[in-house]
């Protein structure tokens, strides 16, 4: 397996956890390999005639704390490396977040904008099928990632259902509420961002009222930290996508996202500009040197790089995005004053979601939305704290130095307990 520039960098931050936690250099040699890495081809039958065949993954990093858990990725560039990355921060995620879960990630190389919806249809159950073997609702419980959502889900879990001959609904996560999702699932990672920004704009500001925002990506977790951020009393600002950026300097009118919720992407930000008057700057990067208070990076990873680090004029960057900072970009702004919040914490709404809907599931129960967003905006409150004491009492850490080692001493003490180490 060839290593691209993210597995490279997300090892770095495990290897320097493993260091500032005093744990044993076996732990990280344990840590940085994931236990099992399945390969799949699918085929699909083209409308226009004819078959393509599209490689998948399904990588299962770590299952020290409970069943394999993390979502599948649909992008056309996404390696397997990209994935053992991923996988390796979920088993830190679902550390740090208090889940009975290890971490696991799972990838098809796909430009799912490129295929019809009977196509598409025909991939996610193809890759359903492909890894059946390997998952199970207290085996491995995929959910969705960039370039899926939940009727991705539904028909993943239909056709896992069907294999078995009944059906299995905590198998995977985040499906429709029809489907025996929870409401929640569709806002949950955005609302988890929001929750971490409140928190932190109160430890740094005393507020987040009135403070400004700019967010990169209008996927699914983009335009949920837009809307609960506004709904929180800050001013989102700009918004961008792959084409470029919407701006309004006077704030702008996020309550379009709850009324086209259909929207998403290059649609979402072009909207904003033809309803909202925003202004439309064609430069996507241009969202990076905007002179706002807030930054969430919600797109993909490895966009704050050394190159741009240091025009990022926010003085708190959340992050949205899995693996968006490099180490090179991270301490670029830890000396520059920047705060950043890390993935493992910042982004764990979706999962910690995923978590009550599969507990929901196990027990064939069905909790109410409210009741359902309390808890998870209580798990997300307790671990903002947990880290951010945590970061205050280590000289020269930055905050995901603080959740690392947090997350490891968990993963640390099963091993130990179990005999593993
Ligand atoms: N969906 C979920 O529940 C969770 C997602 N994440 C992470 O959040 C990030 C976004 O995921 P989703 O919103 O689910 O994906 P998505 O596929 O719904 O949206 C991603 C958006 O980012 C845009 N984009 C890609 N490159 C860009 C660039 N350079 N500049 C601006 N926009 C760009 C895409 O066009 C798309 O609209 C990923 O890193 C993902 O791993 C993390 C936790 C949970
Ligand atoms: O909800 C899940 O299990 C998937 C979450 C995920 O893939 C992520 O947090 O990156």
């Amino acid at each position: 397996m060839e290593r691209t520039g993210f597995l490279e960098y997300v090892l770095n931050y495990v290897k320097k956890g493993v260091e500032l936690g005093g744990f044993p250099e076996d732990f990280y040699k344990i840590l940085s390999r994931p236990r099992r890495v399945l390969i799949v081809n699918i085929p699909v039958r083209l409308d226009g005639g004819g078959f393509e065949v599209f490689e998948g993954y399904r990588v299962q990093h770590c299952d020290v704390l409970g069943p394999y858990k993390g979502g599948v990725r649909f992008h056309p560039e996404v390696t397997l490396a990209d994935d053992v990355a991923l996988a390796i921060l979920m088993t830190l995620k679902n550390s740090l977040a208090g889940l009975p879960y290890g971490g696991a990630k799972g990838a098809v190389r796909v430009d799912p904008k490129k295929l019809s919806q009977r196509e598409l249809e025909e991939l996610s159950r193809g890759y359903a099928r492909a890894i059946a073997p390997l998952i199970g609702d207290v085996v491995d419980i995929p959910a969705p990632d960039v370039g899926t959502n939940a009727q991705i889900m539904a028909w993943m879990v239909d056709e896992y259902s069907k294999i078995k001959g009944y059906n299995v609904p905590g198998v995977f996560t985040s499906k429709p509420p029809e489907l025996w999702g929870n409401p929640v699932r569709e806002y949950a990672t955005g609302f988890g961002v929001a929750v971490a920004t409140r928190e932190m704009a109160k430890k740094l500001w005393g507020g987040i009222e009135g403070k400004t925002v700019a967010i990169q990506g209008m996927g699914n977790v983009g335009r949920w930290t837009a809307y609960w951020l506004e709904k929180m009393g800050a001013k989102v600002i700009a918004v961008s996508d792959i084409n470029g950026v919407a701006y309004r300097k006077e704030g702008l009118n996020v309550e379009l996202i709850q009324k086209n919720k259909g929207l998403t992407g290059p649609a979402l930000v072009e909207l904003f500009t033809t309803k909202d008057n925003a202004e439309f700057v064609k430069n996507p990067d241009a969202i990076f040197k905007l002179d706002v208070d807030i930054f969430v990076p919600a797109a993909i990873e490895n966009v704050i790089r050394g190159d741009n680090a240091g025009l990022v004029k926010a003085r708190l960057v959340v992050e949205g995005a899995n693996g968006p900072t490099t180490p090179e970009a991270e301490r670029i702004l830890y000396e520059r004053g920047v705060v950043v919040v890390p993935d493992i914490l910042a982004n764990a709404g979706g999962v910690i979601m995923s978590y009550l809907e599969w507990v929901e599931n196990l027990q064939w129960y069905i909790w109410d939305e409210e009741e359902t967003r309390k808890r998870l905006e209580n798990i997300m409150v307790n671990n903002v704290e947990r880290v951010y004491k945590r970061w205050q009492r280590e000289k020269g850490w930055t905050m995901r130095d603080a959740a690392i080692v947090t997350a490891l001493e968990r993963i640390y003490n099963a091993m130990k307990i179990r005999g593993w180490i």
